[in-house]
């Protein structure tokens, strides 16, 4: 977020898709525009909705529609997939229960990972190991076996081979060992709608999400058709909406493409508040780097920079266990 944006651009990212898996896609007019696009958001607001993602209206829809109806189900339902730091921080959160900042958050959640196998990274690894908690399978059948996860990650892959040459390197240069094995989170989240939609009962914790970044390289956001709430900041500390717009996602930095971009890209600080009578549903998938994934500034990226290291070294895993840590008080 180096600038004082108004509002979130839109990319038409079909050229890029369409070229992504060839090596030489930097030479294409199209993908060079979308390329031109890509980097222009990331610098100036690190926000922007995707448009032309190929992933199928009725199974983004489906996917929120699978959410409202788990969120709907009594208190003691939601509790058979209770989130526990036991069960690897996966499972269901009730309202209140996530913390940002130190201010407990008015939402409740289901937060899945990806699988760790015991041991695979040790101490590093240790505090995500667990499997996911999927309520009645439903969720997970839709998820999992629907094609919906995978067209996201292939969705988040593609637009990393675009965001590799918005930087001037490679395709892929977020492949291999810092991000071909790309970690993700998803989270499914609701957040109840105020009792007076004027305003007038509102209560001192009407923040669905404190304000916050995100942890990995890029954040896909499904968020209900009818109801703005996601509020992004710019350079001089006003929020600016991110309404819904039909057959988008809203795609965000996380804080490890800040780092290898030294700075160029910013994570920018994002929240959420519901101020519609509506119960508000949203699934956010986070592609991250490699669990143990080494993240400093790329060479390039400082040499773009006058020569100047911004910032200094990360492991993606440990940044991720000491925020999931602290999210959860
Ligand atoms: N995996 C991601 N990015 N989750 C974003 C959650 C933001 C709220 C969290 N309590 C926090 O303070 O980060
Ligand atoms: O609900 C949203 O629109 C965004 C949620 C979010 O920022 C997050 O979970 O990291
Ligand atoms: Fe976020």
């Amino acid at each position: 977020m180096a600038t004082d944006f108004k509002s979130i651009p839109i990319i038409d990212i079909g050229p890029l898709l369409s070229k992504s898996d060839d090596p030489d896609m930097g030479s294409d007019p199209g993908v060079a525009q979308v390329v031109e696009q890509l980097d222009r958001a990331c610098r100036e607001a690190g926000f922007f909705y995707v448009k032309g993602h190929g992933v199928p209206d009725p199974l983004v829809k489906e996917v929120r529609s699978i959410a409202r109806k788990f969120f709907h189900l009594p208190y003691e339902e939601k509790l058979k997939i209770k989130m526990t730091p036991e069960a690897g921080y996966r499972g269901y959160q009730r309202l209140g229960e996530n913390i940002t900042k130190g201010v407990p958050d008015l939402h409740e959640a289901i937060d899945c990972y990806t699988e760790i196998k015991p041991g695979r990274y040790g101490a590093l690894g240790k505090p995500m190991e667990g499997p996911n908690q999927w309520y009645r399978n439903h969720t997970v059948y839709k998820f999992n076996r629907s094609g919906y996860s995978v067209s996201v990650v292939e969705l988040s892959r593609k637009i990393m081979r675009g965001i590799g040459l918005a930087l001037g390197g490679s395709p892929s240069e977020f492949e291999g060992d810092r991000a071909g094995e790309a970690f993700w989170v998803t989270r499914i989240i609701g957040y109840p709608g105020v009792p007076d939609a004027n305003g007038d009962n509102k209560t001192d914790n009407d923040v669905g999400c404190g304000a916050h970044t995100d942890y990995g390289l890029v954040t896909l956001v499904n968020q209900d058709d009818d109801i703005t709430a996601l509020q992004v900041r710019n350079l001089s500390g006003e929020w600016i909406s991110a309404p819904p717009i039909p057959g988008t996602f809203v795609c965000n930095i996380g804080d490890m493409l800040k780092i290898w971009s030294n700075g160029l890209y910013e994570s920018t600080l994002h929240r959420v508040v519901n101020s519609n009578a509506k119960f508000r549903v949203c699934v956010a998938y986070f592609y991250e780097p490699n669990y143990d994934a080494a993240v400093e500034p790329l060479d390039f990226c400082i040499q773009k920079s006058g020569g100047v290291r911004k910032l200094g070294k990360a492991v993606y895993g440990e940044h991720l266990v000491a925020k999931v840590q602290t999210n959860f008080a």
